[in-house]
């Protein structure tokens, strides 16, 4: 019998979510504290990051994570954990997001994170999201659709008062689990269609301003850098912007 000792071929997408998580991984030093976002990217990223505590290139870090994932993470991975209350700076956050556009807005919230991301990548010195080049938008809001996380009382009328700003909520439902998606924090998320989100400063505001929202996806300039994963041919390469 013939063995098969060839390495599994990486996809292109898989591949430019290690280059980035791997190049912002590289841009922690010791002594930092650091924000760990959530999602498949942000998974790597701790990875590459638990790699670099492990061999004691990275010392003295603290990690405050953005969601349940991050921390399981980091707890498996090495790495020392903390809380927003605990710190006085968050020096770097590096996290993925759903859509980026030209000026570096975001929708993210995929996870259903998106709320305690905010509040981390918010306070970050440094705010850095990586992406492979699919996420990148000409206008926020035409690929994905915009996660609100609400109280569970309150899903019904917070669904009214999106649909008067123009969207189309529907409740995300769970996977593997029947009924609603429910946050880390115990709330319901409603993913929202706008067609394109022209003004997100004003829109971010206005959901938020509504009784019964805890936060939305949008994120208005926040970002500091953004590190984009691109294919060319058979290499992959790293685009600062
Ligand atoms: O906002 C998020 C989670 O709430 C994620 O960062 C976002 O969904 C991107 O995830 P991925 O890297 O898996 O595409």
């Amino acid at each position: 019998m013939l063995l098969n000792t060839r390495k599994p071929v990486m996809d292109p997408v898989t591949h430019m979510k290690h280059e980035v998580a791997k190049a912002a991984a590289s841009r922690v030093q010791s002594g930092m504290v650091v924000g760990l976002g959530s999602g498949s990217t942000a998974a790597l990223m701790i990875q590459y990051l638990g790699d670099r505590v492990r061999n004691g290139e990275l010392t003295n870090i603290q990690a405050v994570p953005t969601s349940f994932q991050s921390s399981v993470l980091a707890n498996e991975y090495g790495i020392p954990l903390t809380t927003l209350n605990e710190v006085d700076r968050i020096d770097i956050a590096i996290d993925g997001a759903d859509e980026v556009d030209p000026q570096r807005n975001l929708i993210k919230g995929g996870g259903a994170c998106h709320t305690r991301e905010k509040l981390v990548d918010a306070r970050a010195e440094q705010f850095i999201v990586v992406v492979d080049s699919s996420k990148l938008v000409e206008a926020l809001g035409t690929t994905f659709l915009l996660p609100v996380e609400v109280l569970p009382e309150a899903y019904i009328q917070v669904g009214k008062a999106l649909e008067k700003l123009g969207g189309k909520p529907e409740l995300r439902m769970a996977v593997k689990k029947a009924g609603p998606v429910v946050t880390d924090q115990g709330n319901l998320v409603l993913d929202v269609k706008f067609d394109r989100i022209d003004q997100p400063a004003e829109l971010e505001k206005a959901i938020n301003n509504i009784p019964g929202v805890l936060e939305n996806g949008l994120f208005v300039g926040l970002t500091d850098l953004v590190l984009v994963g691109e294919v060319d041919g058979d290499r992959v390469s790293v685009r600062e912007f």
